[in-house]
């Protein structure tokens, strides 16, 4: 028998059936909503006024799991951001977590911000990177997001200047697909805009599409896409490009959506914090190097790395700030600072270099 509309069970029926299916699910929710406050005393009890009730590594164990296991027909990663939002719950009721993010409020940071720590996080919005890193480092708050490198734009070199003269590790890594709105407010008059607002960095990874559709209009860099959106709201003869979030917030109306040139465009960011986090299984580890200028130094660099099979992701050089001719390498890496390739290739660079110093070992980014 075919399965026809009229051999499924009627909409009272399905709508029973869910009914108690959420039943158990509220149940067994507030059951491990409790088993993460007895985890609490648990750690409270083992590490006293030093405890870390965010455990990146957990987490990223936990979430890859549910990935693993995922049998449909929800997909993976939709499964993976329904049991995040568990955990930032369960995490906001062992301690609420205070995260500072580059703002304001509807910037990209903010959207990486929640898909990392979910919306069980209190969310602090800072006006640049370097404010970040302080806040982080004061103890005002307890993590920081920070953008580090776009796959269109390539690396934001005042995140990898704050490492310099920061003591703060990095504690996760989140990628986040950036799509890019044209947005306008409500009395907008869509066919006589004459100016463009958003982020320099946004502006370039839409210059073939605006070159296309609005080649007329001025194009103005503001400090961030949510500055944009905020400025379009009363303006009837400009529109911003910005996110979703950007757009949400301001009540803004989508004229074109992704408008990006690279449909792939991702930006990664960086969490930061003061706590060394343990192996998780799945690895990065980054690192500042900073080399004499002798000829020969990058071999140096790089020859360890393939002399004990450690996997280099990615390698930056930026001029340092203490020596004019000195250059710093920031490098990341798959692996964590516990296995022994790893130690063995710190132990080779770290015989070479002026100073080499662990930003920190991770948890590859999961979402
Ligand atoms: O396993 C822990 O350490 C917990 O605190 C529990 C839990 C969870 O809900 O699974 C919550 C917060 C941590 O960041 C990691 C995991």
């Amino acid at each position: 028998m075919s399965d026809s509309p009229s051999s499924w069970p009627d909409l009272a029926t399905l709508r029973d059936r869910i009914d108690d299916i959420d039943r158990q699910l509220q149940v067994l929710i507030n059951q491990r909503a409790e088993c993460a406050q007895q985890v609490a005393q648990s750690k409270m009890a083992a590490e006293g006024d030093d405890t870390h009730f965010y455990r990146p590594e957990r987490e990223a164990q936990v979430l890859r799991q549910i990935m693993e296991r995922n049998q449909g027909p929800l997909s993976s990663e939709e499964i993976a951001r329904l049991f995040r939002e568990i955990m930032s719950s369960c995490l906001a009721l062992e301690r609420p977590i205070k995260v500072a993010y580059l703002g304001p409020e509807g910037t990209f940071t903010q959207q990486a911000a929640l898909k990392h720590f979910g919306h069980g996080a209190i969310s602090v919005p800072m006006t640049a990177i370097d404010e970040v890193f302080r806040e982080v480092e004061a103890g005002a708050v307890d993590y920081g997001v920070v953008p580090v490198e776009n796959s269109t734009e390539g690396v934001i070199s005042h995140t990898l200047d704050s490492f310099m003269d920061s003591s703060l590790q990095i504690c996760g890594e989140v990628v986040l697909r950036i799509h890019q709105h044209l947005m306008v407010g409500e009395n907008s008059r869509p066919d006589k805009i004459s100016t463009i607002y958003s982020h320099a960095s946004s502006l370039a990874q839409c210059r073939k599409w605006l070159d296309a559709h609005y080649p007329h209009a001025e194009r103005v860099a503001m400090p961030s896409n949510a500055e944009a959106a905020r400025k379009v709201k009363g303006e009837w003869h400009s529109a911003a490009i910005a996110g979703d979030m950007a757009a949400e917030l301001y009540g803004l109306t989508r004229l074109a959506e992704k408008i990006e040139d690279t449909p792939d465009n991702s930006t990664r960011f960086l969490i930061i914090g003061r706590q060394e986090v343990p192996p998780s299984g799945d690895d990065k580890t980054s690192l500042m190097v900073s080399m004499r200028n002798q000829p020969g130094a990058l071999f140096e660099v790089l020859d360890p790395f393939h002399r004990h099979g450690v996997d280099m992701t990615r390698i930056e050089s930026r001029p340092s700030h203490t020596g004019v001719w000195n250059y710093v390498f920031f490098i990341d890496f798959k692996g964590h600072t516990a296995s022994s390739n790893v130690q063995q290739v710190l132990q080779d660079i770290g015989e070479k270099a002026a100073d080499l110093k662990i930003l920190g070992a991770y948890p590859r980014g999961v979402l």
